[in-house]
């Protein structure tokens, strides 16, 4: 009797929805695989990465063509809490499972004839570098330094400790600087002090990273911390990850990808700011971050704390309703009050500089009289401000003063942005924030040969350029992804800032989050109107809590009964309830009357979305194609009561980089029939289709679940 061969079962990084088969040569590659390993396969003629999901004896096609696995990689395999929640995040976002799961996989362990090498090099550098002792102590808040607040906080969160394998969901929901981060960390020491246990502590942005880093240093200098995110070497993250999948790292810091890596001890889950839609990834397979956490600790039977001063509706909704427990803090840590709100209504006079003012210029126009008169005041009592403004660049758009034409992309269906000469170049240009497009300025009108070109609009570099005019002997400092770029990063921009080399900041939402900033005096926020009135439900929700957050930086570290700085913002209609409520701080009013008018709309999360999106050479295509497959599910008989599938429309952005896009808004009451729908559709889409790409009009599908931005 001739033995059977072993069979193993793959799948990569495609959007395929099958596994694939291949041989196991157990002379060439030792002992068997198991599920959950990582191994390369020879795939159409090159050589790919791929995970184990299947080992037997049996397979579907002729054994004889079946290729063998190259090789096994010397990695523990893939937790089977973890290959659950792929499964599970591959199913609910209906992508492949293996599209889904090879991505979280870095770089450096994605070429395989480099993973003995690059375990030797590991082993090595373990053996040479014993634990080094950090020793910061950098925003460091004793168990004994905690105030009242925080103890009973501490206390409510620690009082259920002693049942184990539970989940708990908890909102921790604090005023702005009210010392939110003192009690998750205290909190995870209690975990932290079993030898083995393993923390996940997420945070939606690259750039605060680097101060939670030191804060959890300082706590925990014994332990080992893997960080995690985009911004980091391709070598560290590939090195932080093998840290924490082999359990060496027992605290694992990240931004959403890091929700996803193997995490074999897991006990506890943090996520930070969780409402920040960063949260969302925004291409691949398009998951939340955080509703995945919130999966894997229900599945894993372990607590999670969502921390926010700001919380998503939907977590505010949960923790209202008793589904997770609510801890709230409602003082500032330091003792400062709150920042006093102050609406500029901009289509007042008085507010404005008049040509008689001295020294009234063009410059001036760029900002009200009453905000200069507040930093010219904050300056003299030598605090910082940071002012606002949500657009990079020069100015949003260069036009003709004779004939009206106006710099628009070539590829895309919007305008390019002037920069003036600096980090995207040595010369001023026009850029498209769409596609990257990056052209020379025109000396004369393309349309019509008028010299007479001018800028309309401003974004940070020319506010820069006016507030350094505006105040000659201000330290001002421009803070956005082109001169984070330019400089030694974002992280030396924000040293400055902490360090008080500055005196005025002049940035993009970049400043606005999570900075525990010592010194700023004044907020100003300058186009807030602009994101108003928008066609998204969420806008209102999402300004809302940016200006909240981007308040809390001003007046954190005043101490007890001080005024705990102010804010400024601009606009046209103060009367409006995203600012009512702001000038109150009034954060659980807002959320209620957001919920009011979200279940009256029947809007998320009173009911739940799902996008199909589709790309082609021309809209007309995009759109056709989309109705075709509405008329699929009509005929059907999936478009019921609970089932409403609206009329294609072009997206927002309808042009990018060339290709025309449309979207499809399905929308149900039902999680469950909606899940249903997404499925059949899905298989619909695949039966004429190569991957994602239809095989009769090329056009180019998604399916996307929950979106944050419609
Ligand atoms: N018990 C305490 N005594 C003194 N200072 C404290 C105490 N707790 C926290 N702080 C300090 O208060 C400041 C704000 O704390 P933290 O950054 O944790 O606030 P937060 O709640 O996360 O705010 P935000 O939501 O605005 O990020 C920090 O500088 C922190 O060191
Ligand atoms: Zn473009």
């Amino acid at each position: 009797m001739t033995l059977k061969p072993t069979i193993v079962q793959v799948v990569i990084d495609k959007p395929l929805a099958q596994g694939f088969d291949y041989l196991w040569d157990a002379e060439k590659l030792g002992k068997l695989p198991e599920i959950g390993n990582v191994v390369s396969v020879p795939f159409a003629r090159s050589k790919v990465i791929a995970l184990v999901i299947k080992v037997s004896n049996h397979s579907d096609y002729e054994i004889s063509k079946l290729k063998s696995v190259e090789s096994l990689a010397p990695l523990p395999v893939f937790d089977p809490a973890l290959l659950r929640l792929m499964n599970f995040a591959s199913q609910y976002y209906v992508h492949a499972l293996g599209e889904t799961i090879l991505p979280v996989i870095p770089q450096m362990w994605k070429k395989a004839d480099d993973w003995e090498k690059i375990l030797e090099k590991l082993k090595a550098a373990e053996k040479q570098s014993k634990k080094k002792l950090a020793d910061v102590t950098e925003g460091l808040i004793t168990l004994d330094q905690l105030n009242s607040e925080q103890k009973i906080a501490l206390d409510q969160l620690l009082s259920d400790g002693e049942k184990e394998n539970q989940f708990r969901a908890i909102l921790l929901q604090g005023q702005t600087g009210s010392g939110k981060t003192a009690v998750f960390l205290n909190w995870l020491a209690s975990t932290l002090k079993e030898e083995d246990a393993q923390v996940l502590l997420l945070v939606p942005e690259i750039n605060l990273t680097p101060q939670l880093e030191r804060q959890v240093s300082a706590y925990f200098p014994d332990k080992k911390m893997a960080v995690l995110h985009s911004g980091i070497s391709e070598k560290k993250r590939g090195v932080a990850w093998y840290e924490a999948m082999t359990g060496k790292a027992q605290i694992i810091l990240g931004t959403r990808l890091a929700a996803l890596t193997p995490i074999p001890n897991l006990r506890v889950i943090v996520v930070d700011e969780e409402h920040d839609p960063s949260y969302k990834q925004q291409d691949g397979t398009r998951y939340s971050a955080r509703d995945l956490a919130i999966w894997r600790a229900h599945d894993q039977k372990i607590p999670i704390l969502l921390s926010s001063a700001t919380p998503s509706l939907e977590t505010w909704l949960a923790a209202k309703s008793g589904r997770y427990e609510n801890i709230r803090l409602d003082q500032r840590a330091q003792g400062a009050s709150l920042p006093c709100v102050h609406l500029i209504n901009t289509r007042d006079p008085q507010n404005q500089f008049s040509p008689g003012d001295v020294g009234a210029s063009k410059q001036k126009s760029l900002i009200t009289k009453t905000l200069a008169n507040a930093i010219t005041k904050t300056l003299a009592e030598k605090k910082q401000s940071l002012i606002l403004i949500n657009r990079r660049g020069y100015a949003p758009v260069l036009s003709c003063t004779a004939c009206n034409w106006l710099s628009k992309c070539t590829q895309c269906s919007t305008y390019t942005v002037m920069h003036k000469a600096g980090a995207l170049s040595k010369r001023s240009v026009l850029n498209c924030h769409h596609c990257g497009l990056v052209k020379s300025i025109p000396q004369f009108c393309p349309d019509c040969g008028n010299a007479d070109l001018k800028t309309l609009g401003h974004g940070t570099q020319k506010l820069e350029d006016a507030i350094e005019e505006m105040w000659p002997q201000a330290r001002v400092l421009r803070v956005d992804t082109d001169s984070s770029r330019k400089s030694k990063g974002a992280e030396a921009l924000f040293k400055e800032i902490h360090d008080g080399n500055v005196d005025i900041v002049v940035g993009t939402q970049m400043i606005a989050k999570g900075h525990d900033y010592q010194n700023i005096g004044l907020v100003a926020v300058l186009d807030a109107d602009s994101r108003l009135y928008s066609a998204d439900f969420r806008a209102a929700e999402r300004l809302f809590a940016q200006l909240v957050q981007v308040a809390g930086r001003a007046g954190r570290s005043g101490t007890q009964g001080e005024a705990g700085g102010d804010i400024y913002i601009e606009t046209q209609y103060p009367e409006s309830p995203v600012f009512q409520y702001l000038l109150r701080h009034d954060v659980d009013g807002f959320l209620a009357f957001t919920a009011k008018e979200r279940e009256e709309a029947k809007l998320p999360p009173y009911s739940y979305q799902a996008l199909i999106h589709a790309e082609g050479k021309s809209l007309d295509q995009a759109i056709q194609f989309l109705n075709e497959l509405k008329t699929r599910i009509k005929t059907k008989g999936l478009i019921t009561k609970e089932l409403k599938v609206y009329d294609p429309v072009p997206k927002p952005v309808m042009r990018v980089a060339g290709a025309e896009r449309a979207q499809l808004l399905i929308e149900s009451g039902n999680r469950k029939l909606l899940q249903e729908t997404l499925e059949i559709i899905d298989q619909e889409l695949r039966q004429d289709s190569t991957g994602r790409i239809s095989k009769t009009s090329r056009i180019r599908w998604l399916v996307e679940r929950d979106p944050i931005a419609i």
